[in-house]
């Protein structure tokens, strides 16, 4: 039987990176996608700039939206302190199987909490089935139409506290212009902007930083 992409990127891991060894992997990752299959992990350059994000907060609790294959949750988790936690929502089982293999190759898994199901649904049980009090960062990458309102669901379930991060993934490409709109108008919402490029490409794209103000 054919294999998938994900499939094929884990082997590339498996094959190119060193077990335990997390720059490997995201290397691993980087190279394959570069010279063998795109695949829309956030990618190097991006990556730059989550990882100085990531530095900056320093967070004990951090959210994910949208795990993929794993490549941003290596990147997050390898910069975390001791006893800082990364929950990782992801609803598709291929990929949350794929991603548990990359976590687990990179060494990370006790810092990584990958959780099965549709963030719509997940979030609201944050609090009490996994024992969250607010998140200090959170890193939105999954469908770009559910950016706005799993914010909006997180502010209504009291997941934010003054100062909480939100970074987001493809703000021009493939674009959010929705949740953009939303946070750099309100006035709950301090916005930066950091341009780049879509991952492995020349197209422009960029992360939107936004610190919520209570
Ligand atoms: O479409 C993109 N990302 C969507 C990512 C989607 C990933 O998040 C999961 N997901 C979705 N809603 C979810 C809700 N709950 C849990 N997991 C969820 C999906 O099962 C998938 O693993 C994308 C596209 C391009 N591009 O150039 O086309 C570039 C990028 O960097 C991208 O991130
Ligand atoms: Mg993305």
């Amino acid at each position: 039987t054919q294999s998938t992409r994900p499939q094929r990127l884990l082997s590339a891991v498996q094959k190119n990176a060193t077990r335990g060894d997390p720059c490997s992997v995201v290397k691993a990752i980087d190279q394959f996608c570069r010279s063998k299959e795109w695949a829309m992990n956030v990618g190097d350059e991006k990556g730059c700039i989550l990882d100085s994000v990531v530095s900056e907060v320093n967070p004990t609790t951090v959210l994910e939206l949208g795990t993929y294959c794993g490549y941003s949750t290596v990147r997050i988790a390898n910069l975390l302190p001791p006893h800082a936690k990364l929950i990782t929502l992801e609803f598709n089982p291929d990929f949350a199987a794929i991603a548990r293999q990359v976590i687990a190759w990179s060494g990370l898994e006790e810092k990584v909490q990958l959780v099965e199901g549709a963030s719509g649904d997940l979030i609201p049980k944050m609090k009490e089935d996994f024992g969250v009090k607010t998140f200090d960062l959170v890193f939105l990458d999954h469908w770009k139409d559910r950016y706005l309102p799993d914010t909006k669901l997180m502010e209504a379930c009291g997941l934010l506290r003054k100062g909480s991060i939100l970074l987001a993934d493809n703000v021009i490409c493939p674009g959010t212009p929705d949740y953009l709109e939303y946070v750099r108008s309100s006035p709950r919402y301090e916005s930066q902007y950091f341009k780049s490029h879509l991952e492995y490409t020349k197209v422009e794209d960029g992360l939107e930083k936004s610190v919520f103000l209570g």
